[in-house]
C-alpha cells in the first residue's frame, strides 16, 4: 500500500484499520527475494525514506533495513512518532525485498525515553483513545512482524522504549553502565498494561518480570544482560557491526520456518490484545483520567525538569 494511501487510512486516529490488511502474524511466509522471484517483477519502491521522526534505509542486496529514531531530545513515543513508526514498519513489511530490520537511535545516549508523558497529561478522552490505539498498533506491528527484528540499543530505554526493544527478536545493547533499560512504570505511579507485561515475561520469565515490574526497575546494561533482558552487550563502536552480523545469522535460515516458529511463540500474546483492544483502551482512559494518576505524572515531569537544573 502506498504511503500516502496508508497515511490517509490512518488519518488522525493513528490507527491502521484491521480490515485493511491481514496482521503480519497471520500472513503466509514470503518467498525469499532474489533468484526465486519471477524475473522482471518490480520491487516496491522503498529503498530509503524518512519523516520527521524516523529514518529508514533499505539495502536491497542484503534485504536488511536500518531504522533510526531521530526525534530529539529523547525519542519519546508521541502520537506522531508512533504513527510514523507504524507506517514505516508497514512499508517494510509490504516490501518483498526487505527481510529484516535493525532498530536503533540516531541520538546519542538515548534509544527511546518511552511513551511521551505529555500525551497522557490533561488531554481529552478522544485524545487518550487515539494515543492508546497508536501505542497498541505499533506493538501489534512490531511484535507480530514477519521480518527479523534486531534492536541495537545504543542508549537508555525506559518503559515504552524498553517495550520496543523487548518486541524485537534479538537485543544488543551498548555496554555502557550509564545506559539503563526496564519497565519502570511503577516509579511513575502507573502500571504497565498486560501486554507490556506479557512481552516482558516472554523474554525474561515470570519471576524476574514480577520483581522488576513491581519495583519499576531500570537495569544498567550489565545487569540487563544478567537478567536476559538483553541478549548481548558490545562496545558502543561495535554495536552496528554486531547487529549486522546477528541479522545475517538469522537471515541464513529459511524465512518460512523462522516465521512460523515466531508466530507459534508469539500468537497467544498477540491474540490476547487483539481480542481485548477496546477494553484495553477503556482501561487506559479510566486509569489516566484519575486525578491521582494525573498528579503522579505531573510530579514525575517536574522531577525530570528539576533534576536538570
Ligand atoms: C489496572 C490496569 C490499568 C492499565 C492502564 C495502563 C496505563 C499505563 C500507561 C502508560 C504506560 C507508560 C509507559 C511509558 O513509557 S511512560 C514513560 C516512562 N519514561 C521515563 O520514565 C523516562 C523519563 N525520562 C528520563 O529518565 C530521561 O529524560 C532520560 C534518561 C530518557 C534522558 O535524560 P537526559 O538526557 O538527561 O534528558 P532530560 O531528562 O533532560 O530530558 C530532556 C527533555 O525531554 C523530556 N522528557 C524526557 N522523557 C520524556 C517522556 N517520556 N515524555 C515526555 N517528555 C520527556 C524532559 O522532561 C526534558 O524536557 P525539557 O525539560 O522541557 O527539556
Amino acid at each position: 500500500m502506498a504511503a500516502a494511501t496508508l497515511a490517509r487510512r490512518i488519518g488522525r486516529s493513528g490507527v491502521l484499520p484491521l480490515c485493511c490488511r491481514l496482521p503480519a502474524w497471520d500472513r503466509a511466509a514470503r518467498p525469499p527475494p532474489g533468484p526465486a522471484q519471477p524475473p522482471g517483477l518490480p520491487l516496491a519502491p522503498c529503498r530509503s525514506f524518512s519523516n520527521n521522526k524516523i529514518q529508514v534505509e533499505l539495502d536491497e542486496s542484503s534485504g536488511v533495513a536500518m531504522m533510526k529514531f531521530k526525534s530529539p531530545p529523547v525519542n519519546s513515543l508521541s502520537l506522531e512518532f508512533l504513527t510514523e513508526f507504524s507506517i514505516s514498519l508497514e512499508k517494510l513489511e509490504n516490501n518483498k525485498a526487505c527481510r529484516g530490520v535493525i532498530i536503533t537511535s540516531a541520538l546519542p545516549k538515548i534509544f527511546s525515553s518511552g511513551l511521551d508523558i505529555t500525551e497522557m497529561c490533561g488531554k481529552s478522552i478522544e485524545h487518550y483513545t487515539e494515543f492508546w490505539r497508536a501505542v497498541q498498533e505499533m506493538w501489534l506491528r512490531l511484535y507480530g512482524s514477519n521480518m527479523v527484528t534486531v534492536a541495537a540499543v545504543n542508549g537508555s530505554s525506559p518503559a515504552g522504549g524498553c517495550l520496543v526493544a523487548l518486541s524485537c527478536d534479538y537485543r544488543i545493547m551498548a555496554e555502557n553502565p550509564k545506559f539503563s533499560i526496564g519497565l519502570n512504570e511503577a516509579q511513575l505511579g502507573i502500571v504497565a498494561p498486560f501486554w507490556f507485561k506479557d512481552t516482558f515475561v516472554n523474554v525474561v520469565g515470570h519471576r524476574i518480570a514480577e520483581r522488576s515490574l513491581q519495583l519499576g526497575s531500570l537495569h544498567p546494561a550489565p545487569e540487563a544482560l544478567k537478567l536476559g533482558l538483553v541478549d548481548e552487550l558490545v562496545p558502543e563502536e561495535k554495536l552496528m557491526e554486531k547487529a549486522a552480523a546477528v541479522m545475517a545469522q538469522w537471515l541464513a535460515l529459511p524465512d518460512h520456518a523462522r516465521q512460523l516458529t515466531k508466530t507459534m511463540m508469539r500468537k497467544a500474546v498477540l491474540d490476547r490484545l487483539v481480542a481485548h483492544r477496546e477494553e484495553d483502551i477503556k482501561n487506559f482512559i479510566s486509569f489516566v483520567s484519575k486525578e491521582s494518576i494525573q498528579k503522579s505524572l505531573r510530579m514525575y515531569m517536574e522531577m525530570l525538569k528539576k533534576r536538570k537544573s
